[in-house]
């Protein structure tokens, strides 16, 4: 295995020469990623060598988020709706006024906080708390988990994308694929293996009456979206976002939309997440909850990133209910309920697996998949 300080901190290049008069220096990026991977210990692993500068691997490029960096946030008017949710139950008028919070931050935004969510303030502590422990944890611990191989129902690494993506996110994830068939008790990490099971019980609960809500919000029955599967498979996403020491060069995460039907996000209060409104990016401070779903563009799926930072490590765990890569030939595409004449849809229908597919290969640089299934327009 290559020695990290020597081969990879932007010392081995490839040098060549061209006809202009100051040489091209080129990094070897492929062997690079390859020693980052074959560590097993993440960006994490980087940042416990006590490096003062950060690998080229990680750098953006000057196209990508941070030009936007100069409509950057604080806009009061521009802040993220935040939902009450107490009192649903047997109050038809609450409800309702609900479910217009829901319809009108979902088509407007595309994303809102939501608190009185249900989920007890101590299990969402203890959930950060136990992500930490499992990144915490000695690095041959982690290392039974670290793979590649998305059909394992727990997976450990760095950068899913690591090998394709433009620029290496400053973030290393936990990956547990929770539903519709749970991993043994004994597959998941020890450190945090109690509290991801009672997480999972609480946020797939939550997922099941947020999809209620956006049902009614669109004017369907409130079972509609549970009865199409949305709430069927859930992954849960624990991500670590080390310190880094020159956040100004790097991401915690691109910029992206998310590809699963609807993401509930725990995050920490260390902060870093932006979502992009009226083209500023604005922060979303620390408050449970993030939401996107596909619905002929009548609700939005909003672009979102995560800043790098000096501080930290942040944690934050996305739980995306999806059914992912699983072998299913169910098609999903704008809800026929809702189109009409004056409503033609925008999309053609698709499974999620081939949904998916076209995200990897060709949306790696934070561009949408859903505009590859764009049908053409009829006047
Ligand atoms: O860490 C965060 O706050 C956001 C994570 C995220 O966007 C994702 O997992 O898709
Ligand atoms: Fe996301």
């Amino acid at each position: 295995m290559l020695n990290w300080d020597q081969e990879i901190s932007g010392k081995k290049m490839v040098v060549t020469s061209s006809d202009e008069a100051a040489p091209a220096v080129k990094c070897d990026r492929a062997t690079e990623l390859k020693a980052f991977d074959e560590t097993k210990a993440g960006v994490k692993g980087l940042v416990d060598a006590g490096i003062t500068e950060i690998p080229r691997i990680f750098y953006i490029s000057i196209s990508d988020n941070h030009i936007e960096n100069s409509s950057v946030s604080g806009v009061a008017q521009l802040s993220v709706p935040v939902i009450d949710l107490g009192g649903l139950t047997g109050d038809s008028f609450r409800r309702k006024e609900v479910v217009d919070r829901v319809r009108e931050a979902s088509e407007k935004q595309g994303f809102f906080q939501i608190v009185k969510h249900g989920i007890p303030e101590c299990v969402m502590e203890e959930m950060i708390d136990g992500v930490r422990r499992f990144y915490e944890q000695e690095t041959e611990v982690k290392k039974a988990f670290y793979t590649r191989d998305f059909t394992k129902p727990v997976v450990y690494n760095t950068n899913n994308d690591l090998y394709s993506s433009p620029s290496v996110d400053w973030r290393d994830t936990l990956y547990c694929r929770m539903a519709p068939n749970p991993p043994r008790p004994e597959d998941l990490p020890l450190v945090c293996r109690d509290i991801l099971m009672e997480y999972t019980k609480q946020v797939s609960r939550l997922g099941i009456l947020l999809f209620e809500l956006i049902s009614e919000a669109l004017g369907l029955n409130p079972n509609h979206l549970y009865e199409i599967d949305c709430a069927e498979g859930l992954n849960v996403l624990c991500h670590y976002y080390p310190p880094c020491p020159q956040p100004e060069l790097t991401m915690g995460a691109t910029k992206h939309t998310d590809i699963d039907f609807l993401t509930v996000l725990l995050q920490d209060h260390i902060g870093g997440l932006q979502v992009l409104m009226d083209n500023k990016w604005i922060d979303v401070s620390h408050q449970p909850g993030a939401l996107v779903l596909i619905s002929n563009d009548k609700f939005k799926s909003v672009e979102h990133r995560v800043l790098a930072s000096r501080m930290g490590p942040r944690v934050s765990i996305g739980s995306f209910f999806t059914t992912g890569i699983m072998p299913t030939s169910k098609l999903y595409g704008p809800i026929k309920e809702l189109l009409s004449e004056n409503n033609p849809p925008k999309y053609r229908e698709t499974t999620i697996r081939d949904y998916l597919a076209c995200f990897r290969s060709k949306c790696l640089d934070g561009t949408s998949a859903l505009d590859h299934f764009k049908l053409p327009k009829t006047e």
